[in-house]
């Protein structure tokens, strides 16, 4: 007799021979690995914001007597159970903040949700060390949080909403600070200097460097940047019901504690820039309403470059802006200007590959649109003359010669606006197209001492010539900083004076730290200053000027 045996749940039939027939068999069915999301940390610089943030959270530990375990997530919980999400990702009252991050956010240390002999640490966008707040916590990280702002229950005394200019303030990424009045602005980022060096220079500032100045004011506080770069993103296949995309910058999360305009796709959409200059808001509303026109006609999203002109109107009455940004009536936008009693004209360029120019302490510079070129106007003559005479080597008299490097020269601004009183000067940059421009510039402005090369900044050591003792460098590396092989050769070559500037004090200060402390010559130096210069009113960003004298 034969009998069909039903298969068990979850197993399937198979056909097996049993008393010389075939006969299913009950065999395991393979369950479906269940899938388990892990935690995987990206490669952070430490030098970057959310580097950074790492010595931060340390030192918030170290102040409350904390260690990491006190504060740290079940990420596998947040990542795989949506019960534990709902739990972490929630609303948090009576939220009191107690410090700033270099990057500009409240940071606050909260109850845990889970664990209730345990803290997080949170950071709250808009937020102010002294205001009390309701955040909704939206994004679980192993040692921190990240929040949005949902509204300021008790301000703390640097808030002071009047001073708000712009519409989308609280939404838009591009500015932190414009609720707070200047002056605590230049602290905020004179602040940024002490913790930087205070994490990546501990060395050095056991007793060795001076004091942080006072951050260096921009002449304008607003109506200064001279480029700014909106974008927008659109879908590669338009459905029918197509609504345009967003024209702008960077939503900073989804902030509820002001009404802010700019709709609520991850770009906000504006008209205006209150930072950017007069004729790049010109630009910017020229190119705007043409994408508002033609969006439809683009495949994917894009950046836009505005980049501010300045061009001389000859004797005659004529001057050649080339192309730039036009109206509605197809006329190119244009202000008239006056800078030391010559005429010029502005306009915004668009074109990356088009020749703009800038004029700072009457020297003219012309270098590609979409090239580096420092983007505050204005503040330009006070640093280049700080740059210049924090250059000068001591005991040189008249008839002393004095030679400059300019490492990572760009388009020659600093070699050629530190030039005077030099018997030479020598640059080196990595983009061929810049050394091209400083080449140029150097002979626009009639200067024939100057020599650049391009290269990596350590070239620069086969090509100097000149008495170490008598010659003064300057660094202005991008944000990443210098590397270990350019720091070590410029100890080696040992120069009279180093002028070091900075868009990321923080990777400055590892490598100041780096040059003292590990290179052969660097025990001879000191640090003579630190100061921050304010490029970016009403945002985070500082630029951080480092003077080192060989004792
Ligand atoms: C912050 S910008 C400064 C440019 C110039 N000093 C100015 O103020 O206009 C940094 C410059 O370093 C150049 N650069 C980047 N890496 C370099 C390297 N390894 N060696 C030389 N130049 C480099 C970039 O192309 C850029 O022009």
């Amino acid at each position: 007799m034969t009998e069909t045996v039903p298969p068990p749940p979850n197993t399937t039939s198979e056909k097996v021979e049993q008393n010389g027939t075939d006969v299913p068999a009950a065999k395991k069915v393979k369950q479906p690995k269940k899938f388990v999301r892990k935690y995987r940390p990206k490669a952070v610089d430490p030098t970057a914001p959310m580097g950074v943030l790492q010595y931060e959270i340390k030192d918030i530990l170290k102040g409350h007597l904390l260690t990491e375990n006190d504060i740290q997530n079940d990420m596998k919980e947040v990542l795989n159970d949506s019960a534990a999400q709902d739990i972490y990702h929630r609303v948090v009252d009576d939220v009191e903040i107690s410090r700033l991050s270099s990057n500009g956010d409240g940071i606050a240390l909260i109850p845990h949700p889970v664990n209730s002999d345990k803290k997080q640490i949170v950071l709250i966008p808009f937020g102010f060390p002294g205001d009390t707040v309701s955040i909704k916590v939206f994004k679980t990280h192993p040692l921190y949080a990240e929040s949005d702002l949902l509204k300021v229950t008790k301000q703390a005394p640097v808030r002071n909403e009047d001073l708000i200019l712009c519409k989308y303030f609280g939404k838009c990424s591009g500015c932190q600070y414009q609720n707070v009045e200047y002056e605590t602005q230049l602290e905020f980022k004179r602040q940024t200097i002490v913790n930087a060096y205070k994490y990546f220079a501990p060395l050095s500032s056991a007793g060795k460097l001076p004091e942080v100045g006072k951050t260096q004011s921009s002449p304008l506080q607003y109506t200064y940047r001279t480029k700014l770069t909106p974008h927008f993103d659109v879908p590669r296949r338009i459905p029918a019901d197509y609504v345009r995309p967003s024209f702008g910058f960077g939503l900073k999360g989804r902030p509820q504690w002001r009404e802010t305009e700019g709709g609520s796709q991850l770009i906000v959409d504006i008209e205006s820039c209150p930072i950017g200059t007069e004729i790049v808001n010109k630009g910017f509303k020229n190119e705007r309403a043409r994408y508002v026109e033609e969006f439809k006609k683009y495949k994917k999203g894009s950046t836009v470059l505005l980049r501010e002109n300045t061009t001389k109107v000859e004797e005659n009455g004529l001057f050649d802006t080339g192309n730039a940004s036009t109206d509605a009536e197809n006329k190119t936008s244009e202000i008239e200007t006056e800078i030391e009693g010559i005429k010029y004209v502005k306009t915004c360029v668009t074109e990356p590959r088009q020749v703009v120019r800038e004029v700072v302490n009457n020297y003219t510079f012309e270098f590609s649109a979409g090239e580096f070129f420092q983007n505050n106007n204005l503040i330009l003559p006070i640093v280049t003359d700080y740059v210049k005479q924090n250059l000068q080597i001591k005991g040189s008299g008249p008839d002393e010669p004095n030679y400059l490097v300019d490492a990572y020269c760009g388009s020659g601004l600093f070699s050629i606006t530190c030039l005077s009183g030099v018997s030479k000067v020598i640059g080196v940059e990595v983009s061929a197209d810049s050394v091209k421009f400083a080449e140029r510039n150097a002979k626009l402005n009639g200067i024939e001492n100057a020599k650049f090369i391009v290269g990596k900044a350590e070239e620069i050591f086969k090509n100097i010539d000149t008495p170490a003792n008598r010659t003064a460098v300057i660094l202005d590396p991008p944000r990443k900083g210098c590397d270990h092989v350019f720091l070590n050769q410029l100890a080696a070559y040992c120069p009279a004076k180093i002028v070091y500037i900075s868009c990321n004090v923080h990777s400055q200060a590892r490598d100041i730290e780096w040059f003292l402390n590990e290179t052969t010559e660097g025990a001879r130096y000191a640090v003579e200053s630190l100061k921050g210069f304010d490029f970016f009113p009403q945002t985070h960003h500082v630029e951080s000027v480092a003077v080192l004298t060989l004792n």
